[in-house]
């Protein structure tokens, strides 16, 4: 086993213990399979916790590929910039912390791959807030999009996650009706869409 599957392995039981949220199994094999066949050489991930998704997603881009990443939990960010030093990767990893839709709006910069994994609720403003730093060809990845299946069939959900579920429908309204983006639905792990951006010429 390499260095880094060691520390894939630790940062997984940290997050055990923890309780913090990190990608499933699954999803993180579809990132890695999506990123690589992307090659992209400018990242946006929101959504760091503790790195864990940052560090797949290192090991499957380009290898001059940079990541930026934000995160509104600054203890989760100093943890994740713990495990991504000992990965050797923190030179190509640029961590804001903050609220992502704050930051998002005065963030500078294109990008090639974007990652979506933060508030649920979020998403499509997550996703209009980046419509104008997205390259063309862009990749636009968002991860538990099914919600413990309730966004298929919401007649079991409980009342408290009715908005989410309702917001997560809006996102993949947009990213499947959008000519801009074709979108594939994964059901893998909690759900995952990859959208590809057509760019700006599909309106
Ligand atoms: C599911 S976890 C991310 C997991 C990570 N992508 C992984 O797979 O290793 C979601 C993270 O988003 C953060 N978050 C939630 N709302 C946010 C917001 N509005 N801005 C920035 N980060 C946020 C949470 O603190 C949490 O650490």
């Amino acid at each position: 086993m390499d260095k880094q599957q060691q520390i894939l392995i630790t940062m997984q039981d940290y997050a055990n213990i923890h309780k913090v949220p990190i990608i499933s199994r699954e999803g993180g094999r579809l990132l890695q399979e999506v990123t690589a066949a992307a090659k992209p050489v400018s990242i946006l991930e929101i959504g760091t916790a503790i790195g864990y998704s940052t560090l797949l997603l290192t090991a499957a881009m380009a290898p001059n590929g940079k990541i930026t990443t934000i995160e509104q939990d600054g203890a989760r960010l100093e943890i994740a910039s713990n495990f991504l030093a000992q990965a050797g990767k923190l030179e190509q990893v640029t961590m804001i912390a903050g609220d992502a839709g704050e930051v998002l709006p005065a963030l500078t910069g294109s990008f090639d791959l974007v990652f979506i994994d933060a508030a649920k609720g979020q998403y499509l403003d997550y996703l209009h807030k980046v419509m104008d730093k997205l390259l063309p060809g862009a990749v636009i990845i968002a991860d538990n999009v099914l919600f413990r299946g309730w966004v298929l069939d919401d007649s079991n959900a409980p009342r408290r996650f009715r908005t989410i579920i309702k917001r997560l429908k809006a996102y993949l309204d947009f990213v499947t009706k959008d000519k801009r983006f074709k979108t594939v639905v994964h059901h893998t792990g909690d759900g995952m869409a990859v959208s590809h951006y057509q760019g700006r010429a599909n309106i």
